[in-house]
């Protein structure tokens, strides 16, 4: 295989050298009304998919959004994960302003309008393959600031195949047993975008930067919602810093079983065209189902920001479960506090429940 890779990599010179690391504007989520009144309220509904990850919102355009909408959404998006809509009338202009409402763009090497990806229908053995978006991965996992708000909208799909699945990184942390996340919690990855590189050679490209590798926090802190989430994906991570290479080899393969037999922690999105998904890429990853369907027929854009460097503080961060044990005490202590009461017991005008404590991080939103 190597042998088959060396000549076309020698053969080319990327002429973009790499990112150098800086400081994103700050989250959109922290401007956000923690009970996200203006987004909610115009919801016809509010559906959580699944406990962990995942809700869909019906009765919005993401095209029409006010600001404040949009700073509510990133919120939605940094607790839930994953938040989606169907029939959406927007175009790719009107897309990439959203994206830019949230940050810099990241910027696609191997792209012609960089500003985006294209993504298409994919056609291969998921069993033989496990190189490309088939792979659990969290987009470009291998920067040094790789993507948080990510959108991708799908314009043309299949009748049936072509489904996307987001697992909730968040949740893959909470479920270890606790010393493995004392253990995991001084960890750090190395992510590679190497294969990405080769790939794209390989298949006629020519990307704009040289392959790069970086060393990022195995456990994660979000800067919004201070959760502690596991930062691993096995398309970009390939080796665990510090570790020897069996050492490494078996805590990679542990992470890869206890990611692959995450059915829990996991939302399966069904697209019809038009429909959206928007990750928070930093706690979730995703794959796509691929196979079984005329790759042709199914077409995407996808818009992403830079995020900040990954980090873990220890001294701000809690695991899921640590934050649900927590609200609920400090809801028996404080239950007189209506304002507190509003942000964790919010009824919508049209009664739809919008509490759910663990999904509602309002007392650190606003740090
Ligand atoms: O094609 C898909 O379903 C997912 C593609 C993907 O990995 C992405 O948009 O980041
Ligand atoms: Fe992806």
């Amino acid at each position: 295989m190597a042998l088959d890779i060396t000549p076309a990599v020698l053969a080319y010179v990327p002429p973009d050298p790499p990112l150098e690391q800086f400081e994103p504007a700050r989250d959109r989520a922290f401007f956000a009304d923690p009970t996200k009144a203006s987004l909610l309220s115009q919801a016809s509904s509010i559906e959580a998919l699944t406990p962990y990850i995942g809700t869909e919102l019906k009765g919005v355009q993401v095209s029409q959004l006010t600001d404040a909408q949009k700073d509510e959404l990133a919120l939605l998006v940094a607790e839930r994960g994953v938040v989606f809509f169907r029939d959406q009338d927007i175009t790719l202009e009107q897309q990439h302003a959203l994206a830019a409402h949230y940050g810099k763009q990241d910027r696609d090497p191997s792209q012609q309008d960089p500003r985006h990806v294209t993504i298409l229908g994919h056609d291969f053995n998921i069993r033989a393959k496990d190189r490309n978006v088939a792979a659990y991965h969290g987009d470009h996992s291998f920067e040094v600031n790789p993507p948080s708000y990510t959108l991708l909208r799908m314009l043309r799909t299949p009748e049936t195949g072509g489904d996307t699945i987001f697992t909730s990184q968040v949740a893959l942390f909470d479920k270890l047993s606790p010393t493995f996340q004392k253990a995991f919690e001084g960890f750090f990855g190395i992510h590679s975008s190497e294969k990405y590189y080769l790939n794209s050679i390989n298949g006629g490209g020519k990307p704009r930067r040289a392959p790069i590798i970086t060393e990022h926090p195995l456990v994660r802190t979000h800067p919004v919602t201070h959760l502690k989430s596991l930062n691993y994906n096995p398309l970009f991570v390939t080796g665990v810093k510090g570790l020897n290479d069996r050492e490494s080899f078996h805590t990679l393969n542990f992470l890869y079983d206890h990611l692959h037999s995450a059915d829990d922690l996991t939302v399966r999105w069904k697209w019809t065209p038009d429909s959206i998904a928007f990750w928070d890429n930093r706690v979730v990853v995703h794959r796509a189902v691929p196979g079984g369907y005329e790759p042709s027929s199914r077409e995407g854009k996808r818009t992403a920001i830079f995020g900040e460097r990954p980090f873990f503080d220890p001294s701000i961060s809690e695991s899921w479960s640590e934050r649900k044990e927590r609200l609920k005490k400090e809801k028996l202590s404080i239950e007189s506090n209506s304002e507190y009461a509003v942000k964790t017991n919010g009824h919508l005008e049209n009664g739809t429940r919008l509490d759910e404590p663990e999904l509602n991080f309002s007392k650190l939103n606003v740090v």
